[in-house]
């Protein structure tokens, strides 16, 4: 049996994985965190992380950026591993979850979806093998109550890009002011909002009479509540502090399947 404390469990991937947890007998949600407190769910919700003093194996996190110094300093307290899936975090709090990391595990990806991570390797390749003949853009859809922009998954393909384009990318958020031709360093990284879209990511090669569109849809909150608790199982079983993301979790998959 695996006792979660649920992050942000009032939200809408809180409520995700609390569906997910009810269908699974060794998975068990002993509480929740969440800024609004108390609701009518069937595991006690805290306002304040420390002012949980019951047991649990794992936190998994789906809240806020505001949230993460509290979340780690309760983790860090009881030595807990956390899996964090929250995105829009300053360089900052990276730095803050690099530090944490080095005295707790930690698990941390901005997409928890299977499909997305192979997006990963595949853009990697074809950044080899296009970057110097083809333009690269960046286009993530998401719906209307996202809050952080560009989206996490969005600057996870910016970052698979950097190692592999030819060339030390510049990126480009914003062209409403810009009035010259593109250069083809440039990556631009345009966000979408609108209706209820889960999570859309594309990656756009342009070259000369040619066009390489690389693109996951994910289609319901479901597969990221999967990964994230796949994420939190491998952690659970984990002692050594480190910084854990979704290849760590696929290698061990496949390591498991031989
Ligand atoms: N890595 C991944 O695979 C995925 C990551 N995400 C990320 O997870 C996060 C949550 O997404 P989603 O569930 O859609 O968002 P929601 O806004 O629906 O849920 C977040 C919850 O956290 C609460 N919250 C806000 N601030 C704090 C705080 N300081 N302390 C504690 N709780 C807080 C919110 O309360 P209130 O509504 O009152 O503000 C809300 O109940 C986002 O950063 C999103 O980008 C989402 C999907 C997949
Ligand atoms: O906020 C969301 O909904 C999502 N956020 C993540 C991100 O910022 O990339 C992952 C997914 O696309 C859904």
């Amino acid at each position: 049996m695996l006792d979660i404390i649920l992050s942000g469990c009032n939200g809408r991937m809180g409520h995700a994985l609390e569906a997910q947890c009810s269908t699974d007998t060794e998975l068990n949600i002993v509480a929740g965190f969440d800024i609004l407190g108390t609701s009518e769910r069937n595991f006690p919700i805290f306002a304040v992380p420390s002012e949980f003093s019951g047991s649990a194996d794992v936190v998994v996190d789906f809240s806020h950026p505001a949230a993460l110094s509290s979340l780690l300093s309760f983790c860090l307290q009881r030595r807990l591993p956390i899996v964090l899936a929250t995105t829009g975090y300053s360089q900052a709090q990276l730095a803050e979850i690099e530090d944490a990391s080095q005295s707790i595990p930690i698990f941390r990806s901005g997409n928890f979806s299977l499909g997305v991570n192979v997006l990963l390797e595949l853009v990697r390749q074809a950044g080899a093998m296009l970057g110097e003949d083809f333009d690269v853009e960046i286009i993530e859809r998401h719906h209307s109550k996202k809050v952080d922009a560009p989206s996490g998954t969005a600057l996870m393909l910016a970052e698979a890009l950097a190692v592999s384009l030819p060339y030390e990318p510049e990126y480009v958020y914003d062209r409403h002011m810009v009035r010259r031709p593109r250069e083809r360093r440039e990556i631009g990284i345009s966000s979408v909002r609108g209706g209820t879209i889960a999570g859309d990511h594309e990656v756009l090669f342009a070259g000369k009479d040619e066009i390489i569109e690389l693109r996951h849809c994910a289609q319901s909150r479901e597969v990221f509540a999967a990964g994230a608790l796949k994420a939190a199982r491998y952690l659970a079983g984990r002692d050594a502090p480190g910084l854990y993301g979704m290849r760590d979790l696929t290698n061990s998959l496949l390591e498991a399947q031989s």
